[in-house]
């Protein structure tokens, strides 16, 4: 493992203002992860799990603290600096897998590419085609998502995610909506890509998954706690 963390949270708070209350859902988050580990961050619903995700990716600001990536800090970006290290950092698979209806399964992995400048019209589609081949399905490749099933629109959206080769990938609730088999193979794909060296976040209320990761961390109450061993095995 490495030294020196890729990522790194310092008092990360985060208040909404509902209505004219203040909600502080993060208050004051201190994480370090390394490259190559699977994490797992689990929380009742609520807790702010996927707050914590959007500081991470710099998708909303933060109210106070710092995130820092492989160097960069990120909210010190401005909005176009910040949409531009997130398209070539971090990809980001949600439970809802959000593939566009109307492009097809090679369109959807090529998109990224598209918005982040770094289209090539035969590099580009060669990579999505190897994509979709590593979730096995590159035979589909010229469906449209309604063509397939759920945990096929899964593995294209991480195919997608993967398109512009970010280290850090960031999986919000990825299993939620799939039946057990299928999240088997799911899980199967982050941790193979953990193994080859991409640094998985993945957000779950799933305490099953614990024994799968690096390392966990409970969100309860504004804070992360690291979750002991014991804790992680299930019982028999
Ligand atoms: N944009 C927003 N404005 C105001 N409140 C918000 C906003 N986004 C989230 N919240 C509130 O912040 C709290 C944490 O929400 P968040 O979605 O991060 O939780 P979660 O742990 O991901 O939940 P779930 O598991 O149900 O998805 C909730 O009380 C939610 O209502």
């Amino acid at each position: 493992m490495n030294t020196s963390p890729i990522l790194t949270l310092k008092q990360v708070r985060k208040t909404y203002l509902s209505g004219d209350q203040p909600l502080e859902v993060l208050k004051g988050i201190d994480l370090e992860v390394y490259a190559g580990e699977f994490v797992l961050i689990y929380g009742k619903s609520g807790s702010g799990k996927t707050t914590l995700i959007n500081m991470i990716a710099g998708i909303d600001p933060l109210t106070a603290g710092e995130v820092w990536f492989d160097g960069v800090n990120v909210h010190r970006l401005n909005e176009n600096q910040r949409a531009r290290w997130r398209g070539r950092n971090v990809g980001i698979v949600y439970q809802s897998f959000y593939l566009m209806p109307t492009l097809s399964l090679l369109h959807n992995v090529m998109l990224p590419m598209d918005v982040c400048g770094l289209y090539h019209p035969r590099r580009s589609p060669q990579r999505a085609l190897e994509l979709l081949r590593m979730v096995e399905l590159e035979e589909h490749a010229h469906k449209l998502p309604s063509a397939i099933s759920g945990g096929q629109q899964q593995r294209v959206a991480i195919a997608r995610a993967l398109a512009n080769d970010p280290p850090l990938i960031i999986a919000d609730e990825p299993t939620g909506r799939l039946d057990s088999i299928t999240a088997a193979t799911i899980l199967e794909i982050f941790l193979n890509l953990a193994r080859q060296g991409k640094t998985i976040l993945m957000v779950t209320h799933d305490l099953s998954l614990m024994p799968l990761a690096s390392r966990c961390f409970r969100l309860e109450g504004g804070l992360v706690h690291s979750c002991p061993v014991e804790e992680r095995t299930p019982a028999p």
